[in-house]
């Protein structure tokens, strides 16, 4: 048995190569499939990607990576934090995990939220005083057999103890003082019990990933990750300890770790600031492992090999021993590039999916130790493709300088804002309270299914766009039936509301099945964006206007912003984030003003994804948030005061983007606020937000119809932050996973509760 942890990567994606576990688990929820075909399916899976792991040729091969839904999830069930509402529901192990994940009929499912600056998303857990941890559940340990069973030894990985509770929100019945981090001790406890029977069962190292600590941390945070490792550490019999910190600089928490008694840390060196001045500071690294993240698990493109060992190479004085590693786990990167058929050779030739990635840090490891002889002809074939996208003339579209160069203030900025209400009232005469929604209806089987079909050829364009139009009438007649003021068209006719963009623009590929997990089965497939941005035709204009044909009501344009088009896609890492950010806008730019002259007076551009990209150091926000708003503006200002200009945000808590949501000067802006109760209305009011705001009025993720009485509920709260003429009344987000009956009902009691507010209003 070696010692030695070796090359490894920090976990691998789990959906399927071809997204067999999405489609199990959908055929499990649907009741096409029982719990054994799932549970074969998963176990294929896992022997599949440990084989795959081990015949490259890794080091260490991690295990407890996959997950039936979410990692975080899986070590609430392990440590036995089941909240009571579920294990109420007298279900078995399986269909309790799953209620947490999505509910049943009764009780709504845990909160879901995004996976620190990722597009991922977690599990909520819910930890509070009365929380019992035990060791609940030994998938771990089973997992690790599973493997051994092959002939394999793997390396069990968890979500470690600080960065679990971190992560956790408390319980509504725990008081005010009580922070989940609190239940540390006791949740250690079953920590070094799960250790103690993995260290029986015969592994020798165990990854407990602690990336909360890339993020700000106070010094108490720090001193409990200190205490808690130490525990761990002095345990007499466990196995050994690799705690990878990424997604960022570790800052100071790589002191505090290497001063316990762990064996090996590993540092993010793609996403971390840390260098190796910081590193040869640290005098206990000298007698441990260092992974060294080299490979980027999170984006597309080849690494550059020379840059990378030149960096290792500096790092083998300081510390025991080095590790080529990947700087995250691959969840976020698609399988294979070789499932690629259709991506330009050229560009395909300059990318590195998960398979490829764990030949790079194979490749580096062995350079590392063996010398770079011992592998030349690979690293002089990865120097090629290197090269020749650094020399890549179609990196440069001197069209798209030109432009960018000629960009002035003035052209991030609208007219003046008292100006652009009374223009804009004249031009809509909108009822107080306006009625709108988010953009999406449901995205039936029916329009994926002509979509695929379009996309194999079983169907031609016009076939496939005119059930498109068909679905456009349904949506634009529904919601006229339903009484709304400002329409949209629904939005059938895209993928994804991204992916869907970027096939339109110039510096994209796509991908045919770069999935990539987003939550629970859900996948998104990340365009790439390799090249300078440009809008050759319009994208959207056709669409707006055959639903504005349809209608004597406004109906809103529906773009996607430059940001939330940056942070789903993989982006050039050759240039500032900011420059690439500049292109898209310009892009989107064309298209809003192309909506204006077609007869659009109301363009939506949405950003749900303002959040999201926010970095996770706070000394680094200002720097992002001036780049983001700006080129939401740049999007945005080349329109007339009287063309009304909506924004979408979702999916998180909006506290540390508050003033930004007020720069971008929108005239309407929609968030998501159904689950934090208005409170964002008393944030924007305590910075000075004067523009008009539809905060949701309904949870759209869950299935569950809101009754009339709930919305006039929140309505009349709102209007006790917010006064009626800056009021809109919307659901908190699109509708496109939704189902017809459900959103029929839900709009049609939205419809009833704002008239009854509307009528008490005078
Ligand atoms: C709003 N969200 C989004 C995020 N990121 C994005 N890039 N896009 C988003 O909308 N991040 C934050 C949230 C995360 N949420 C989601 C929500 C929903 C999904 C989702 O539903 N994904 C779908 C795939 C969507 C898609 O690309 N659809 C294609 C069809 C592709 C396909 O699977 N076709 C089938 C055949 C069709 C059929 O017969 O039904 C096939 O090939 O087998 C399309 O519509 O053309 C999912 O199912 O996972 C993701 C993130
Ligand atoms: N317009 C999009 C926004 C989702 S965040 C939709 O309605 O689906
Ligand atoms: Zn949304």
């Amino acid at each position: 048995m070696t010692s030695k942890i070796g090359s490894t990567v920090l976990g691998y994606p789990r959906i399927g190569p071809r997204r067999e576990l999405k489609r199990a688990l959908e055929s499990y929820w649907a009741g096409r499939i029982g719990q054994d075909q799932l549970r074969e399916t998963a176990a294929e899976l896992r022997a599949r990607t440990w084989r795959e792991l081990h015949d490259a040729g890794l080091g260490s091969v991690p295990s407890n990576t996959f997950s039936y839904y979410d990692q975080v999830l899986d070590t609430a069930v392990t440590f036995g934090a089941i909240p009571e509402r579920y294990r109420a529901l007298g279900l078995d192990p399986l269909d309790t995990y799953f209620a947490m994940a999505r509910g049943v009929e009764s009780t709504p499912p845990l909160e879901m939220t995004k996976w620190f600056d990722t597009n991922y998303h977690y599990l909520v857990p819910e930890i509070g005083p009365e929380t019992t941890f035990s060791l609940a559940d030994r998938t771990p340990v089973e997992r690790f057999r599973e493997a051994e069973r092959m002939g394999i030894t793997t390396r069990p990985v968890l979500v470690g103890p600080l960065t679990f509770l971190l992560l956790s929100k408390k319980t509504a019945e725990a008081p005010d003082s009580f922070t989940p981090l609190d239940r540390l001790d006791d949740l250690v406890r079953s920590y070094a019990e799960l250790l103690s029977e993995l260290h029986h069962a015969g592994v020798e190292w165990v990854q407990l990933d602690e990336p909360a600590f890339a993020a700000d941390r106070q010094s108490a945070e720090l001193e409990k990750l200190r205490g808690a490792y130490e525990r761990l550490g002095k345990l007499s019999a466990r196995p050994k300890l690799f705690v990878p910190t990424y997604f960022g600089d570790p800052g100071e928490s790589l002191e505090v770790l290497t001063s316990t008694p762990i064996e090996a840390v590993g540092v993010d060196l793609v996403a971390g600031a840390t260098t190796t001045n910081v590193l040869s500071g640290l005098t206990g690294l000298r007698n441990k492992t260092l992974v060294a993240g080299l490979v980027d698990g999170r984006n597309i493109w080849r690494t550059d090999l020379d840059h990378a060992l030149a960096t290792g190479a500096t790092l083998l004085g300081l510390a025991g021993e080095v590790a080529v590693g990947t700087s995250c786990s691959l969840l976020h990167v698609p399988y294979d590039v070789e499932f690629e058929q259709n991506i330009d050779p050229q560009v395909k030739s300059w990318l590195a999916f998960a398979k490829q990635k764990v030949e790079e840090v194979v490749l580096l490891d062995r350079a590392l130790h063996e010398g770079r002889e011992a592998v030349r002809e690979q690293l002089d074939n990865a120097r090629a493709a290197i090269e020749d996208r650094r020399n890549a003339s179609r990196l440069r579209d001197e069209k798209v300088r030109a432009r960018t160069g000629q960009l002035r203030p003035e052209h991030a900025r609208r007219g003046d804002r008292a100006k652009r209400r009374a223009d804009q009232r004249q031009a809509l005469g909108l009822p107080p309270l306006p009625l709108t929604t988010i953009g999406s209806f449901p995205q039936t089987s029916d329009v994926r299914k002509a979509r695929a079909q379009f996309n194999n050829g079983r169907i031609d364009r016009p076939t496939y766009e005119s059930r498109m139009v068909d679905e456009i009438r349904r949506v634009i007649e529904l919601q006229e039936e339903l009484g709304l003021d400002v329409l949209v068209h629904g939005e059938p006719e895209r993928n994804d509301m991204v992916q869907y963009f970027s096939e339109h623009m110039e510096g994209f590929v796509s991908t045919e099945n770069g999935w990539v997990q987003s939550y629970g089965s859900r996948c998104v497939r990340p365009p790439i964006l390799f090249g300078e941005v440009s809008r050759p035709d319009p994208i959207t204009v056709g669409w707006a206007k055959e639903a504005q044909g349809m209608t004597d009501k406004p109906v809103k344009g529906m773009l996607t912003g430059p940001v939330t088009i940056l942070a789903w896609s993989f982006v050039r890492d050759d240039q500032p984030l900011a420059e690439t950010a500049e292109q898209v806008a310009l892009a989107i730019r064309d298209e809003v003003v192309d909506l204006e002259s077609a007869g659009i007076r109301v363009v939506q551009v949405d950003e749900p994804a303002l959040r999201e990209l926010l970095p996770l150091r706070s000394e680094l926000h200002g720097q992002y948030l001036e780049w983001a708003v700006r080129s939401f503006r740049l999007a945005t200002s080349g329109v007339s005061d009287s063309t009304q200009i909506h924004t979408h945000l979702c999916y998180s808590e909006f506290g540390e983007v508050i003033n930004a949501i007020v720069d971008l000067d929108a005239d309407v802006t929609s968030l998501e606020a159904a689950r934090s109760r208005m409170e964002v209305l008393d944030d924007l009011n305590s910075v000075g937000f004067a523009n008009e705001v539809g905060p949701g009025v309904y949870d759209i993720h869950s299935p569950r119809v809101p009754e009339v009485g709930e919305i006039e509920k929140s309505l009349r709260a709102a209007l006790e932050a917010v006064p009626a003429d800056r009021l809109w009344v919307n659901p908190d987000c699109g509708l496109k996973t939704r189902g017809y009956e459900e959103v029929r009902t839900a709009l049609a009691n939205m419809r009833t509760a704002a008239v009854r507010v509307r009528d008490s209003l005078n």
